[in-house]
Order: structure tokens, then sequence, then C-alpha cells
């Protein structure tokens, strides 16, 4: 079992940054969640958003094609299938041709040039030596974050899921994107996706949306780029999601090995993180008090997981990205094909994509959940998961109940 080979739900993507198109396959989803491509562009269209992106987002339609799983907007329990074009394609076709091209037909063209100019921080020159390549083309168009178009497809289809079967909402905020910090202790709540969407940072606030941008202004001033940190937050997952008896069936495991598999994550915080490890055990967890009915909890240091499960508080979860390694100012590197100093290739590139990895990271939380949803609560059927969970729900010891504050 790893994050995306779950007990459940199995997850793949395919597809090269300027190929043809991304193919996502999502395996193991129950029947009857209306999910339709109404829903997954507008996923799409989220993460195209946010100051600081490259050219390519402006014009990037993200055309889709549910071609596997669904039927009338409902899906069948079978595997769901989600092809995402490439809108350069027509430019691309030739040098990225799946099929043998007569090579009169490349040579000389720009957007053939080797790339033997490897950038520090990105997969060029491991990927070079690893693969036996002689160039970074056929590196970076597999590693490139363009694939997080699949991801966050198969994502909308899981955030579908959780919120008819399980009144889950899954939303994210970026804390700070260089050295721009958002309000501390701010977190989104159900409802408040929009607002944050029209923040230009997905910020939760005015304050820090003004800061976040002229951070992203003075790094492109300099030729530089940015990295930052974003939170996804989840409202209403009930008690129990995970396991502490092994450790795969730990969900903050889970989480941390799906988000640290997007590209450019450095870190995961599960609740304070590293913060917690700073405080005296006093000050660090969530004391319990009687409730009527159950307990409640005056803080949610722990970010909504103890001892690998949910414990009913809202889950949040954090993930560190590093500055976009394309730098315009290029960083000093070594030619490939000669031997000697250079500096690193450029082409267009983000300046900052932390709004957008916020967007991303929703869609792998969800992904995690439903997985760990569905092993919990099993079914076929939406209306099948549903009555589990309302059974399991019914059965809690009243004394054991979560009571809000
Ligand atoms: C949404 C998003 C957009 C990105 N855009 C770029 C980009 O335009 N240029 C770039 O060099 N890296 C970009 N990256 C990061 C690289 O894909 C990443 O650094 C690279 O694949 C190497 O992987 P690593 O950073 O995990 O080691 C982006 C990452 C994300 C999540
Ligand atoms: C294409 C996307 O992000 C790309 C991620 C990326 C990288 O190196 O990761 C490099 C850039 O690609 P291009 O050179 O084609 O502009 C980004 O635009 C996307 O997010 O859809």
């Amino acid at each position: 079992m790893t994050w995306n080979d779950g007990p459940v739900l199995r997850w793949l993507t395919a597809g090269e940054s300027h190929g043809a198109a991304l193919t996502a396959v999502l395996e193991g989803m129950v029947a009857g969640v209306s999910v339709s491509s109404k829903e997954v562009s507008a996923e799409l269209a989220r993460r195209r958003l946010g100051y600081g992106r490259g050219a390519r987002m402006a014009f990037e339609a993200d055309e889709i094609e549910l071609s596997g799983g669904l039927r009338h907007g409902v899906t069948l329990g079978s595997p769901v299938a989600i092809r995402i074009a490439n809108s350069e394609w027509p430019k691309w076709e030739t040098v990225m041709s799946a099929d043998p091209v007569d090579p009169a037909l490349i040579e000389g063209r720009a957007r053939n040039a080797p790339l033997t100019r490897p950038r520090p921080g990105h997969a060029d020159l491991a990927g070079m030596t690893k693969y036996d390549f002689d160039e970074a083309r056929p590196v970076l168009e597999r590693a490139s974050a363009r694939e997080t178009a699949a991801k966050v497809a198969l994502g909308a289809v899981a955030k579908a899921f959780l919120a008819q079967a399980l009144g889950v909402e899954v939303l994210s905020h970026v804390i700070s994107l260089g050295t721009a910090d958002a309000t501390p202790g701010a977190i989104p709540m159900p409802g408040d996706g929009e607002r944050i969407d029209a923040s230009p940072v997905r910020a939760v606030d005015e304050a820090s949306t003004a800061a976040m941008v002229a951070e992203v202004d003075a790094a492109k001033e300099d030729g530089d780029t940015l990295g930052g940190v974003v939170e996804v937050v989840a409202h209403g997952l009930p008690v129990g999601l995970g396991s502490y008896v092994q450790a795969d069936r730990r969900l903050d495991a889970r989480l941390a090995g799906a988000l640290m598999g997007i590209q450019a994550m450095k870190g995961v915080e599960i609740g304070d993180g590293f913060t917690t490890a700073r405080r005296r055990g006093s000050a660090a967890h969530d004391e319990m008090h009687a409730a009527a009915p159950g307990v409640s909890r005056a803080s949610n240091r722990a970010g909504g997981i103890e001892g690998g499960m949910t414990n009913g508080e809202p889950l949040r979860a954090r993930v560190a990205m590093k500055p976009i390694s394309t730098v315009p100012r290029a960083l000093a590197t070594v030619d490939t094909a000669t031997g000697e100093a250079a500096v690193a290739h450029h082409q267009r590139s983000d300046v900052c994509a932390v709004p957008a990895a916020g967007v991303v990271a929703e869609a792998l939380v969800a992904l995690v959940l439903a997985d760990a949803a569905l092993e919990k609560f099993g079914g076929d059927s939406l209306r099948e998961t549903a009555r589990n969970l309302e059974a399991y729900r019914g059965a809690i010891d009243p004394h054991l109940l979560r009571s809000e504050p």
C-alpha cells in the first residue's frame, strides 16, 4: 500500500508537458457521485490562476474529455478517465511526436534545440544521468508541473465524493509567499472558497494579499523567483479515518507522501508541526473538556489528527514549496555538451506558483481522504457509503462524541 495505491482508491497520470495531452485515471471510486466536465473544468481553471504565473497559463485552456467511468454526469463505479489536451499541441506536434519523425523536419528548430545547460533545482541533470539522455528535454517534459493539471482533475472527483457522501469540504490558502506571511491563526471556513480564490495570491485576508503581491512584483523586477507555504483545511471529517496500527495506515503519513509527491514541495507539517516541536507538552496539545454530549476542545494544534487518525477537528496540513528553479537571472551551471562553465537554460517560466500549489495540494488531500473514507466505510455506491457512515455515527457512545466548544 502506498499513498496513491491505497486500500481502495488508486490514481495514476501520464503525459508530457508539451505532448498531445495528459491522461488521468482514478480507480475504485463508488457509483452514484454527481460530477461532470463543469466541475472538473472549474477546478482546472482555479489552478491556472495566481499572481506570478508565466505566459502559458494565460492561454492554456485545459480542454478536457471525460472518457471513462461516467454516464450522464454520474460515476459508474468503473475507472474514471480524464484527458486534458495541450492548447499548444500544433506548435509542438513534430518535436514531441510519439511516432518517429523525419529528422529533417525538426533539425534547426528552436523548440528542438538540445538543452545541455541543466537548471540547478530542476530534474535536468540527475534525470539525464539516470535515463541516459544527452540533453534535458526528455527529462523536463515529464518532471514539469504541467502534470499537476491531471492530479487536480482527479481531485475534482474525490472532492465531489467527499462532499456528497460525508459532507466534507476541502479548502486551501496561502500561509506565506516569500517572506510575506498571512495573518497568523486565520483558517478558511466552509464557504470561504470563492473569497480566497478572489485574492490574486489566494490569501485569506486583504492585508496579506497586498504584502504577497508586492513580494512577487519585487522578485519579478529582480529577475528572481519565489516559493512559499500553503495550508489545506478539511471540514466535516468523521472521527477515525486512518489508523495507528501500521505505519502505512497512518493518515498523516499518507497525506505527507501525497503532498511531497507534488513537484517542488520540500516540507509537510500536520497541524502546528514544527512550531509544536518548540513548545512544552503543556502548551502543545488540545485539552479535552466535558461537554453535553461528549468532549470538546478549545484548540486544534494537532490539525485534526491524533495517532494517525482523524479526531473530528478540522484537518490542517501545510506544505512548503521551494522557489521556481527556472530563475530568469540564470544560475551557474555546466554545459554538458562541452564541460565548460555556463548559465542555466531559461525559457518562459512562472515567477511564483504558490497560489496554484494550494489548489494542487487540495486535490491530493481530497484523494487521500476519499481513499481513507472508502477504506473505513466501504460501499459500491454513494448511498451505501453514506448509509455505512450514518450507522457508524449513530453507534458512537455519547460520552465519546465530539462537541463544538
Ligand atoms: C503549480 C506548479 C508550477 C510550477 N511551475 C514551474 C515553472 O514554471 N518553472 C520551473 O522551473 N518549475 C516549476 N515548478 C516546479 C518544478 O516542476 C519542480 O521544481 C521540478 O519538477 C523539480 O522537482 P523538485 O523541485 O520536487 O525537486 C512548478 C511547480 C508547481 C507545483
Ligand atoms: C504548464 C504548466 O506549468 C509549467 C510547469 C513548469 C515546470 O517546469 O514545472 C514549467 C512551465 O512550463 P512551460 O515551459 O510550458 O511554460 C510551466 O508553465 C502548468 O502548470 O500547466
